[in-house]
């Protein structure tokens, strides 16, 4: 039942699914009330031009290795995996045959909370990185756009409850945003669940010859 309705988006240079009823209304419920009080959410700082800003967002990195994730001028070091968080990313394993080892988790509390225009093609993930973005609460419109081909956008809603898988070539050659908006709405958590490999690292008890 999860992957019913399941649609691709025939994005060129690009391979996006949309699963609209991944989670049942019930489950996406509870998944939303009890993520958005168990998960440690942070406020971060971006620097724009030189000035700090805080980041239009809270955020929060869980990761089953200790492999911290760096975007733009943020480092984020890895909480192990809870409860809630834990039965999601193993319900969409389980569904899609994909593993993940890390999930950067994505609080809105409003309409003017936002993601602005990025790909999420961060050296860290490997190329043709397989990203799959949960949505629970309010929904929101999520734009997408190609870097070279200024006539090829494409506009949808992220439902409560949905799945959008990214992987192929869709970062290399789109970009994507959740924009601000002025209605009146309430907040929305957003979990991109991703692969990031540990680098190696020599064990602090290895004998090296
Ligand atoms: O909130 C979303 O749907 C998108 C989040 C996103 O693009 C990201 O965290 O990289
Ligand atoms: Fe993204």
């Amino acid at each position: 039942m999860r992957l019913l309705n399941a649609k691709n988006l025939n994005l060129k240079d690009a391979d996006v699914t949309y699963y609209p009823n991944f989670f049942s209304k019930n489950e996406a419920d509870t998944f939303f009330k009890n993520l958005k009080a168990e998960i440690n959410w942070q406020q971060d700082e971006i620097k724009v031009f030189g000035k700090v800003y805080n980041q239009p967002r809270l955020t929060s990195f869980f990761a089953t290795n200790e492999e911290p994730y760096s975007y733009s001028n943020i480092t984020m070091y890895p909480h192990v995996f809870e409860k809630d968080i834990l039965k999601v990313k193993h319900l969409i394993e389980s569904e899609l045959n994909i593993n993940f080892t890390s999930c950067l988790a994505n609080l809105y509390r409003d309409g003017k909370d936002s993601n602005g225009w990025h790909a999420d093609d961060e050296k860290s993930l490997g190329k043709n990185p397989v990203i799959a973005s949960v949505t629970f609460g309010e929904e929101r419109p999520f734009h997408f756009k190609h870097k070279k081909n200024k006539l090829l956008k494409e506009k949808m809603i992220l439902k409560h409850g949905s799945v959008l898988l990214m992987q192929g070539f869709t970062q290399e050659n789109w970009l994507h945003q959740i924009p601000k908006t002025k209605r009146e709405i309430g907040p929305r958590i957003n979990l991109t669940f991703r692969i990031i490999p540990q680098k190696n690292r020599v064990p602090s008890n290895s004998v090296l010859s």
